[in-house]
């Protein structure tokens, strides 16, 4: 049936589709066309292209070309929401999902209306205790298996055209902050040297890479470091990251001077660390540092942080104060982007 649709050439569909689920107008009654650009594929016209269709054309950003196009009709698939009858709150993270319930029988109802949707999971995990220690690692109850041979917690989960294989019992990872870590990576100038000091399974590390970054990526969990690995290998950018592991403090004589980038995502501790990325930067460096603060002034503490480490050697400009997400009441999870300019 023909439909609005945004045209996208097919390497930037995933990018496209992720901006278009952001904006909620992908129209979901109708399937995405790929035409492969064969005249065998039986799309209404083989030019390569995928046509994904949207509910609003008016909602579309602007820089995305609109046209009308034959999509198939989709078969309806079943919700967790159409089984329960609300929409109960949770997040995909690969073929696993992710739900926040304290009470265990609600928590039961949800799994189950999860497992038997038609949505495609394995596992269903509650949170069963908030983030721990250095290596920002939670407790996780398992609600419901199918019993692979993988343990329930690992997954491999794909954000704007990479795949990160993960075990969340192990290491920490955000499926929430795809669209800020896309924000970072945009930024990215091919060549330039970018140091993730806090890099998890490498969700920042492996898109700068592939933007053409030298990447250095450090953490101090050792499961972090064998994910990155393999994440590396499996995104074809092994050969532009160097994997540290250990506290990133640690490397601050090896990499003086050496970084464009700095990536400190380890909200509430961040800001401690700010020493060590002012000896990182070099003459000019862009430093994006997570935090999580009440909402009165929830940049200060990064801000007086880098400028008390700068001292007279770099003058530091704020670039952006960036909202994340809500994380608590009245607090917020944020991002300070700001630049190091050594003073002569
Ligand atoms: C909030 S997680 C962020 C991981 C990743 N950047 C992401 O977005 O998924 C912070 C990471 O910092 C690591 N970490 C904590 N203290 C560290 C230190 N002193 N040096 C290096 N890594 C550290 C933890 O092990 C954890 O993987």
């Amino acid at each position: 049936m023909e439909r609005p649709c945004v045209v996208v050439a097919r390497e930037s569909g995933e990018t496209a589709r992720q901006r278009l689920a952001e904006a909620d107008v992908i129209d979901q009654e109708f399937g995405i066309d790929v035409s492969d650009g064969s005249a065998a594929s039986g799309a209404a016209e083989d030019d390569g292209q995928l046509y994904i269709p949207v509910t609003d054309p008016e909602a579309v950003p602007e820089d995305l070309e609109i046209e009308r196009h034959d999509v198939p009709a989709r078969t309806p698939q079943r919700t967790p929401a159409d089984l329960l009858g609300e929409e109960p709150t949770y997040e995909r993270l690969g073929d696993v999902v992710l739900v926040d319930e304290d009470g265990p029988e609600r928590a039961a109802e949800i799994a189950e209306a999860i497992m038997e949707s038609d949505i495609p999971v394995r596992s269903v995990l509650n949170r069963d205790s908030k983030v721990k220690g250095e290596t920002r690692v939670r407790d996780w109850e398992v609600l419901a298996d199918e019993g692979e041979e993988r343990p329930p917690t690992e997954t491999v989960h794909r954000e704007y055209g990479h795949e990160f294989a993960v075990d969340v019992s192990e290491v920490y990872f955000s499926p929430r902050l795809a669209t800020e870590r896309n924000r970072v990576v945009e930024q990215v100038e091919p060549g330039e040297h970018a140091l993730d000091m806090f890099t998890g399974a490498g969700p920042y590390a492996i898109p700068m890479a592939d933007a053409g970054a030298e990447v250095v990526a450090c953490d101090i969990n050792p499961e972090a470091i064998e994910y990155l690995r393999e994440n590396a290998e499996r995104n074809g950018v092994a050969d532009r990251i160097t994997a540290h592991v250990g506290d990133v403090r640690a490397l601050t004589d090896e990499y003086a001077d050496w970084a464009d980038r700095l990536v400190m995502n380890l909200p509430h501790t961040a800001a401690e660390f700010a020493d060590a990325a002012v000896a990182f930067a070099n003459d000019s460096a862009v430093v994006h540092l997570y935090d999580i603060q009440h909402e009165d002034d929830p940049f200060e503490r990064g801000r007086e942080a880098l400028e008390d480490a700068a001292g007279d050697e770099y003058e530091v400009t704020t670039l952006e104060e960036r909202v994340v997400r809500s994380y608590a009441p009245h607090e917020l999870n944020v991002c300070l982007d700001a630049r190091l300019d050594r003073i002569d």
